[in-house]
């Protein structure tokens, strides 16, 4: 008999349990995964009590996903090398300034037959250039690491509101693992050979959401937000296809491209605070703890982590929207300057 995949989810803030919502039905009765899921935790108090304990008995991430149940089968774990005990597959949503102190930790303990879904969007930047999550996940754990991303707003995609999302895998096989793994009628998975496509979609459109929100704080209206979107897909895709040969032209009218950008910059995180940032002044930092409640943005990093790329590359000019956002976010740029260099 065939040996049952184990699943472990890294992560359990709003996407993370989200996730383990979907994953822990679907493991259910399946003859391919075994039904208990570890979902590691990073440990907190909630009221005084363990988040983990709160999740395992009440079945609830009553910080980060309130209102929502997650599946009996869902054990929250707060050791993270006890959490990837015998795991075969391992899901990586955690906020993307963390997943190499993760990947450390993680180096030596991992199942000799594991394989890896990053659902993390963002990307890292280091001496050399520019890295994908997913090949920072590959190269510390020698692992094959596909991605998922798409227009997938964690609260949304809990309340079993239909959506599609797209898989970006290298090895098909592990990409059809994956839509078994997640796929359910309203939450629908496409499967495309392009992993860097499809994840820098999901780190660069957190930088048009930046771009979305100063424009909604500036009461610009409908017509500059879809110049904004509009732009924004056209620098995402130069992005992408500058830095990476073989992203495909099509992967932008996935799930994980257009889509995501238009819902990220209507109903995401990052245009909200963004929004709030011109209407108050107030600074990104101070409104992140204000308005998330634990919840991380990843936007405004990942502007400065594309301006490092571009600048050492002097090619801030031919990104002026990205150059514009990180200059707001983090030289005081004013707003409105959002249209006026463009
Ligand atoms: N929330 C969404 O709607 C959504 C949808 C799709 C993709 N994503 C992506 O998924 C990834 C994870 O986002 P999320 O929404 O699940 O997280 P989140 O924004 O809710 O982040 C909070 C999480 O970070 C954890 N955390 C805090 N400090 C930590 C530390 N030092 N080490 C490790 N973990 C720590 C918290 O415990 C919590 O689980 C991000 O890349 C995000 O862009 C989010
Ligand atoms: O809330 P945001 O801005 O982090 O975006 C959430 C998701 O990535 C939307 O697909």
């Amino acid at each position: 008999m065939m040996t049952k995949e184990r699943v472990c989810i890294i992560g359990s803030g709003n996407w993370g349990s989200a996730i383990a919502k979907i994953v822990g039905r679907n493991v259910r009765g399946s003859e391919r995964f075994d039904e208990q899921i570890n979902m590691w935790v990073f440990e907190e108090l909630v009221n005084g009590r363990k988040l983990t304990d709160i999740i395992n008995t009440e079945h609830e991430n009553v910080r980060y996903l309130p209102g929502i149940k997650i599946p009996e089968n869902v054990c929250a774990v707060p050791d993270l090398m006890e959490a990837v005990r015998d795991a075969t597959v391992l899901v990586f949503v955690v906020p993307h300034q963390f997943v190499k102190g993760i990947c450390e930790r993680l180096r030596g303990n991992i199942h000799p037959n594991a394989k890896a879904i990053s659902l993390i969007k963002g990307i890292d930047v280091e001496g050399n250039g520019l890295s994908l999550i997913s090949d920072i996940i590959a190269h510390s754990l020698s692992l094959d690491v596909s991605v998922l991303m798409g227009a997938n707003i964690a609260n949304e995609v809990a309340a079993d509101k239909f959506c599609e999302t797209t898989v970006g895998c290298r090895i098909r096989e592990n990409g059809e693992l994956f839509r078994e793994l997640f796929h359910t009628p309203y939450f629908r998975v496409n499967v495309v050979e392009d992993v860097a496509g499809v994840e820098l979609c999901g780190a660069l459109k957190n930088v048009v959401a930046i771009g979305a929100g100063v424009v909604d704080g500036l009461n610009y209206g409908d017509n500059t937000k879809a110049a904004i979107i509009r732009l924004g897909l056209m620098e995402m895709k130069k992005f992408a296809r500058t830095f990476y040969q073989g992203v495909k032209e099509e992967t932008f009218f996935e799930s994980c491209g257009v889509a995501d950008v238009i819902t990220t910059c209507s109903g995401g995180r990052n245009r909200r605070v963004a929004e709030a940032h011109v209407r108050t002044g107030k600074s990104f930092e101070e409104l992140e703890k204000e308005m998330l409640n634990g919840q991380k943005l990843q936007g405004t990093t990942t502007a400065k982590e594309i301006h490092e790329v571009l600048a050492k590359k002097d090619m801030c000019g031919e990104f002026p929207l990205f150059t514009t956002i990180y200059q707001i976010c983090y030289e005081g740029l004013p707003s409105s300057r959002i249209v006026e260099d463009l």
